[in-house]
């Protein structure tokens, strides 16, 4: 255990963080959708916006989505990207069949595949990708350094990393504002709408562990990444990083 989030799980001691993780987002698929994009006020589409936007001068033809849940973020990377190939992977069968049923409705099955893999232990070969995205998946990984490690091994040299995740506000009225909307508001509509109250106390908790901003920066630094920068969105909500190999 190297980080404090990766001691954070969503139900009890005993499991590894992995299989109680997996548990929880099978249980949550269904609600999954509703509840982002409700919890976050939409503003989540915008920050996926921001972040596939870093890749256009790129041109990536073979992109890895890990932690791709339903998928939403895979779509709009291949409807903005056009890349050859994008492989949504994760850990939850039940997320990526709803992605498995979006793709297919969007008309991009022929470009995007699923692919059940803990991003900790990955299956693929050195340089199979020329960039990686991941949008609020490291904070749930069991060992984020093997997590970085595996990203940068399958990227290929130059290829890019492009990280979304939730953070915590540190300026007045932000930081107070939040602390009561995960304290309150983000537990209990959860609870209400998912019927899995643990999982929606765990999500303000793993956020408030996990490391972010210039820490982070240097986590991701650590696993071999170079060029590594980081803006804060929406008043420090959540965090862009970006890094190359
Ligand atoms: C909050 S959801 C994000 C889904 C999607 N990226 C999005 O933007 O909506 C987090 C996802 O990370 C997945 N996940 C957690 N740990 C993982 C791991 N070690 N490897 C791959 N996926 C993992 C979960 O199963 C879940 O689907």
């Amino acid at each position: 255990m190297n980080y404090p989030q990766e001691n954070i799980k969503p139900y009890n001691k005993s499991e590894s963080k992995a299989a109680q993780v997996e548990k929880m987002f099978d249980h949550i698929a269904p609600a999954y959708d509703t509840l982002n994009h409700a919890l976050s006020w939409n503003i989540d589409k915008c920050w996926r916006r921001k972040a596939i936007n870093l890749l256009k001068p790129f041109h990536p033809q073979h992109i890895m989505d890990v932690a791709t849940g339903t998928g939403d973020f895979a779509i709009q990377a291949c409807r903005v990207l056009q890349p050859k190939e994008l492989i949504g992977t994760d850990i939850s069968e039940g997320m990526m069949n709803i992605g498995r049923e979006k793709v297919k409705q969007a008309g991009l099955s022929n470009r995007i595949s699923f692919a059940k893999e803990d991003c900790t232990s990955l299956s693929f070969q050195e340089n199979r990708f020329d960039a990686i995205t991941v949008a609020f998946g490291v904070r749930n990984f069991e060992d984020l350094d093997r997590g970085l490690k595996e990203m940068y091994r399958v990227l290929i040299p130059g290829g890019h990393l492009v990280i979304l995740e939730l953070s915590t506000p540190e300026k007045f009225p932000m930081k107070q504002l939040y602390a009561l909307y995960s304290k309150i508001v983000i537990p209990t509509l959860g609870k209400m709408l998912s019927k899995d109250r643990s999982a929606y106390t765990y999500l303000p908790q793993s956020i408030k562990a996990f490391p972010q901003g210039e820490i982070m920066t240097e986590i991701i630094r650590k696993a071999g990444f170079s060029q590594v920068k980081f803006e804060r969105l929406t008043l420090g909500i959540c965090t862009l990083y970006f890094a190359t190999k």
